[in-house]
């Protein structure tokens, strides 16, 4: 029987990219976004790679609606083997800048949504003996970054979480994991460059270059680099591995 994967934010960008991996892998896959187009679209992408797929609209930011995802996923599907809490929005400005509702955004759609996530799954999994927990964290939960404070708050936060729901959940032979992609070419690094590029005074895309310039590789990445590692932690090869956010950004230097 094949095994079901959720996907969060897997309407566009990386979360895309470890759907259509996930597909390839004989996962069916529930597409979360809070884009019904995308999430759709990215759906039939899926089926025409042999598997079944589900696009759900969602807001991971909300508590009932993540439960209703998760409720819509087990209702088509009789387990849920690995949720990827990947959806994530970015935030360029100073912390002097940042207001207080933006601080407290940015945290309840990275960090409330994987707790909420965590918190849907997890009698799913004790139930039926297993599965896989797998979050977006980021280099920038391992370093903080100048005009990211706020989004590298909560990519440390990710971490946090990952470790301590990786000790609680090993008894019911739950894994909690975590990727740290680097600088990887999606809709959300252009926006990033875009404003990092009116901060500084430098033409659109300096920014994202410079960055592009310490990456050992010599090139940015891509969803498919972050799909290959998601891969890995949702197959049975990474059975011994829990608590771990993984780096996989093309070897930056200051992480
Ligand atoms: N792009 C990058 O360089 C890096 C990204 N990441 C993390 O990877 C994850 C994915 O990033 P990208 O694909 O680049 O972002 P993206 O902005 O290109 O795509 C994000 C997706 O999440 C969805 N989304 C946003 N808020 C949502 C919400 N409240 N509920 C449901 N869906 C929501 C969007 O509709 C979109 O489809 C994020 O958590 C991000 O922080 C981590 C390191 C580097
Ligand atoms: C978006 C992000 O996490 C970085 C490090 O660029």
């Amino acid at each position: 029987m094949a095994k079901t994967a959720i996907v969060t934010g897997g309407g566009q960008g990386i979360g895309r990219g470890i759907a259509l991996q996930l597909a390839k892998d004989g996962f069916n896959v529930v597409v979360g976004d809070l884009n019904e187009k995308t999430a759709a679209s990215v759906a039939e992408e899926i089926k025409a790679l042999g598997v079944d797929s589900l696009p759900v609209v969602a807001d991971v930011s909300d508590e009932a609606s993540f439960q209703n995802l998760v409720e819509t996923a087990h209702k088509q599907f009789p387990t849920i083997d690995v949720l990827v809490n990947n959806a994530g929005i970015a935030l360029v400005a100073t912390i002097q800048e940042t207001t207080t509702a933006e601080f407290e955004r940015i945290f309840r759609i990275n960090v409330n949504s994987v707790f909420f996530g965590i918190k849907a799954v997890t009698p799913i999994m004790q139930a039926q003996g297993g599965g896989k927990i797998i979050n977006a964290s980021s280099i920038a939960g391992h370093q903080g970054i100048e005009l990211l404070g706020p989004y590298s708050a909560t990519k440390f936060a990710i971490r946090g979480l990952t470790q301590a729901a990786a000790q609680e959940l090993a008894k019911d032979h739950i894994t909690v994991n975590g990727y740290a992609p680097g600088i990887v070419l999606t809709p959300m690094w252009d926006l990033i460059d875009k404003r990092m590029s009116e901060i500084h005074g430098v033409p659109i895309g300096a920014s994202r270059q410079k960055f592009i310039d310490g990456i050992a590789l010599g090139r940015g990445e891509q969803p498919e680099d972050v799909a290959g590692l998601v891969s890995f932690l949702a197959s049975s090869k990474s059975d011994y591995i829990t608590g771990q956010t993984i780096v996989v950004d093309g070897g930056i230097d200051y992480v």
